[in-house]
């Protein structure tokens, strides 16, 4: 049993330290829930990526070794495609080196677009939102929003999803109900 839990969280907008305040709290009740030491290590996605190491290296080291010493990884939301390449990075190592990984909102959508293209051999795969053009789109922009009114075409508020896969993870998270209502925020989706 290790004492502490450290969970490296691979995002933008690490600067901000008030951007990711909601999964901070929760990271923190569920380290009290299990009686270990939180310990989060912010990592700026950008940090991971091949152009850092070029202009940067020290920063492209330390941040893959924040990565590395994690127990866990987390991928929180975010908008738009800077730092996205890194958090598709964070997200292939810690499936191919079995870490704890937990994605939301854009970090659910990242680790969907790592899997199509490691997985499924499509080096191509891509949100619309990153690559309009994109020949295998894998998140793609809502039918319900418009592609030409930037107010009001975000999903927002709570949402009813329901499980399809009975025992699954994420099923037995939300102790099998049939469906769960969750807060959304966002204009992709899973295609
Ligand atoms: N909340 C989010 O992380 C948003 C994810 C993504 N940018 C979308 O709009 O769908």
């Amino acid at each position: 049993m290790y004492r502490w839990v450290r969970i490296a969280i691979v995002g933008k907008y690490t600067d901000l330290s008030d951007a990711y305040l909601s999964v901070l709290k929760a990271l923190f009740h569920a380290s009290v829930v299990i009686r270990k030491k939180l310990v989060v290590d912010m990592v700026p996605s950008c940090d991971l990526e091949n152009t850092t190491k070029k202009e940067d290296s020290r920063a492209y080291e330390a941040a893959w070794k924040l990565l590395k010493d994690a127990n866990g990884v987390l991928l929180p939301g975010g908008f738009g495609d800077r730092g996205m390449e890194g958090m598709i990075l964070a997200a292939k190592y810690s499936r191919e080196n079995n870490i704890p990984f937990l994605g939301i909102c854009l970090g659910m959508q990242i680790a969907v677009i790592e899997f199509a293209r490691s997985v499924l051999c499509l080096p191509d795969a891509n949100s619309t939102e990153f690559e309009s053009e994109t020949k295998h789109p894998c998140i793609i922009f809502m039918p319900e929003g418009s592609t030409t009114h930037m107010g009001g075409t975000m999903r927002l508020g709570s949402r009813r999803a329901y499980f399809h896969v009975k025992d699954s993870k994420s099923a037995r998270l939300y102790e099998n109900k049939d469906f769960v209502d969750e807060r959304h925020r966002h204009r992709y989706e899973v295609w």
